[in-house]
């Protein structure tokens, strides 16, 4: 199978400052769980960000859904197809209400006003979610925030998820929940984790990124 993404040799580096990837390649195959770990600052937050465009290499070249992808341009369709979980909730979620920041992608993405609705519900019942419908978001929960946001990532359908952090701050059973979400997804999925058990329960491949390059491991 073709892959969906295929970085090779990516340098990257913020402005002022010392490399933060420096070499990396990564290959993803429809259905691959990827689960990436490595040191707090060692990229791998930059590394998600690179794979939609948010951040540009100053090196290599990053092929995803079989073209090349250079300019904001060409991250459009990615960014369709892709969709980053942020480490931070509030990066994500910035209407009033839950329901608001579900419908918000898929408003985005064209859905009607009553086909959002729907795919709101559907997202929040997929989730077991349906009892924070109408709270106002800045309201919630750390652990609800992050739920939230995952299902306003999921309501406009990708087809890989990027994942950075989903379990940081989050009690055992909202873990476990999230955990059992997870499992249930078919999405492909790069999760990026320092909680080494959950890396274990749903990955396939393994990659630990050290001084700016991914090892297996
Ligand atoms: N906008 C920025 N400007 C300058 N430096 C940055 C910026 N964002 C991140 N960095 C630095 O780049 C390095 C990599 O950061 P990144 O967030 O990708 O690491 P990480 O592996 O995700 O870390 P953590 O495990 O702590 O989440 C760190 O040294 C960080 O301080």
């Amino acid at each position: 199978m073709d892959p969906l993404f295929r970085l090779t040799d990516i340098h990257f580096a913020y402005p002022g400052r010392p490399p933060v990837l420096a070499g990396v390649g990564l290959t993803i195959r429809p259905g691959e769980r990827i689960a990436v770990h490595g040191a707090n600052g060692s990229g791998k937050s930059t590394l998600l960000q690179l794979m939609v465009g948010l951040l540009r290499p100053t090196a290599g070249t990053l092929v995803a859904f079989g073209a090349p992808r250079c300019v904001e341009r060409d991250f459009h369709v990615v960014r369709r197809r892709t969709g980053l979980v942020f480490q931070d909730a509030d990066d994500q979620l910035f209407c009033p209400t839950v329901t608001e920041d579900i419908a918000f992608g898929p408003r985005n993405l064209g859905q009607s006003p009553a086909q959002a609705r729907a795919t709101v519900e559907h997202t929040l019942a997929r989730l077991g979610l349906e009892h924070l419908r109408d709270r106002v978001t800045h309201r919630l929960s750390g652990g609800e925030r992050r739920l939230v946001a995952l299902a306003a990532v999921l309501a406009m359908a990708p087809e890989v998820l990027l994942l950075d952090e989903p379990t940081n701050a989050l009690d055992a059973p909202t873990r476990a929940r999230l955990l059992q979400i997870l499992t249930d997804l078919d999405q492909t999925l790069v999760l990026v984790s320092h909680d080494s058990p959950l890396r274990q329960a749903l990955a396939t491949r393994h990659y630990r990124l050290d001084q700016g390059r991914l090892e297996a491991g």
